[in-house]
Parts: C-alpha cells; sequence; structure tokens
C-alpha cells in the first residue's frame, strides 16, 4: 500500500525552492499564516533544549525601516570605490516587494552548548520554516548578506543574541523550477565489513 505521508513529505522537501522577492506578488500573507509557519519553527530538534531560535517579523512600514537601515549600512561598510547604486537602490525595493522579513536570530548558551550547536538547532527551525510556507504556497528564502553583523543595535538584540539571516517571503507567481543538486550516491559512503 502506497504511503502517503512520505509521498506528501517528500514531494514538499524536494518542490520546495528558494523564491526572491522580484518574483513576490503583492499579495499580502496574513499573520495567522506567518504565525502557523513560525510555530513549525519551534519544533526544530534542539541540544540540551535551549531552543536557541528567535525571530523578529517586519511588517508593513517595520520592513521599509528595516530596508531602509539595511541599506544605509551597505553604504556606510562599503569603500566609495567599491559602493553600486544598483545595489543600494536593490536593498529597499527588496523589503518593498516582500511581504515580511523575518530575522533568523539564535540565543546562545555557551554555558551549556557552543556556537555551531544553536546555530545547526536555527538552521533545522529555518528548514521548518521554509517547508511549511512551500505547503502553504508562500515563497520564501533565507538571506545573508554581510550588514546582518552590524544589525544587532537596530535589532535590539540582547548581549547573547545574534543574527543569522532574513528570511523574506511572500505569495509569489513563479513556476516551478527542479532543484539544481548533484546526485545523493556521490556524497555517501557505506561502511558495511
Ligand atoms: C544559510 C543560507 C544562507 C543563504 N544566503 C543567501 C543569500 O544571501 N543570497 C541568496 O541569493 N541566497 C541565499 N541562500 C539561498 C541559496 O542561494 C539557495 O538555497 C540555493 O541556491 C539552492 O536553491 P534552492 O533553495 O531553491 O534549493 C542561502 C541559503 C542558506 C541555507
Amino acid at each position: 500500500m502506497e504511503n502517503k505521508e512520505i509521498t506528501i513529505l517528500s514531494n514538499i522537501i524536494k518542490r520546495r525552492r528558494s523564491i526572491f522577492p522580484v518574483s513576490y506578488t503583492q499579495e499580502e500573507v496574513p499573520v495567522e499564516v506567518i504565525r502557523q509557519i513560525l510555530e513549525s519553527a519551534n519544533y526544530a530538534p534542539t541540544h540540551k533544549l535551549t531552543e536557541p531560535w528567535r525571530f523578529i517579523v517586519f511588517r508593513n512600514e517595520g520592513k521599509i525601516k528595516l530596508g531602509q537601515e539595511l541599506a544605509r549600512l551597505y553604504k556606510e561598510s562599503t569603500p566609495s570605490n567599491q559602493f553600486l547604486q544598483k545595489k543600494y537602490d536593490s536593498i529597499t525595493e527588496k523589503a518593498g516587494q516582500a511581504s515580511c522579513i523575518i530575522t533568523l536570530n539564535a540565543k546562545l548558551h555557551s554555558d551549556k552548548i557552543p556556537e555551531w550547536e544553536e546555530l545547526a538547532a536555527l538552521a533545522c527551525a529555518v528548514q521548518n520554516m521554509a517547508l511549511t510556507a512551500e505547503a502553504l504556497q508562500v515563497g520564501a528564502y533565507w538571506s545573508s548578506p554581510g550588514m546582518i553583523a552590524d544589525l544587532k543595535e537596530y535589532l535590539n538584540l540582547g548581549e547573547h543574541e545574534k543574527c543569522f539571516g532574513l528570511f523574506y517571503m511572500g505569495y509569489h507567481n513563479e513556476e516551478s523550477r527542479e532543484a539544481k543538486r548533484t546526485p545523493i550516491d556521490e556524497k555517501i559512503k557505506w561502511i558495511e565489513s
């Protein structure tokens, strides 16, 4: 008998693609849908149950201001001979195109476990979000521009909190596309004796 659960899960995993703001429609992702996506994040595995994932959801004027701050940080941190006006403009444009931007933060517990384990747990949480978004037909992608290292003050993060990315989301009109991956067999070694 066909196992429906594995078929559904496998389809969602393989179908999920990073969908970028340029493809988002202007239809708003409702707060309940955002909450449903974040609820999935909360079920990620977590060593010593530190549950390090923390999120700040930017919508409406909030996301526009975040875009302006990211653009300002880009300008501030880029030598004038490397500064690109096109890139500067695209940062605020992306914030305008997205329905919401979620900052992907982690609360570190350096007395309990190393930072990489907290980051790994956050990444598991983000994958849960991405798969849930796909199942709800919401486009999303994890963005990790250099400016996130300088966002701490703007985000008012605690002493032990760190930002590891931005999760852009929006309904979209993109055709489904195949994943670009080399075969898994090239990445597995079997040892049986
Ligand atoms: C930790 C992490 C950071 C990423 N940062 C960026 C980024 O800054 N810019 C970008 O265009 N894509 C970023 N991506 C998305 C990748 O480009 C994308 O996952 C990859 O091209 C594979 O495509 P797929 O997600 O559609 O399978 C990031 C993905 C991960 C997991």
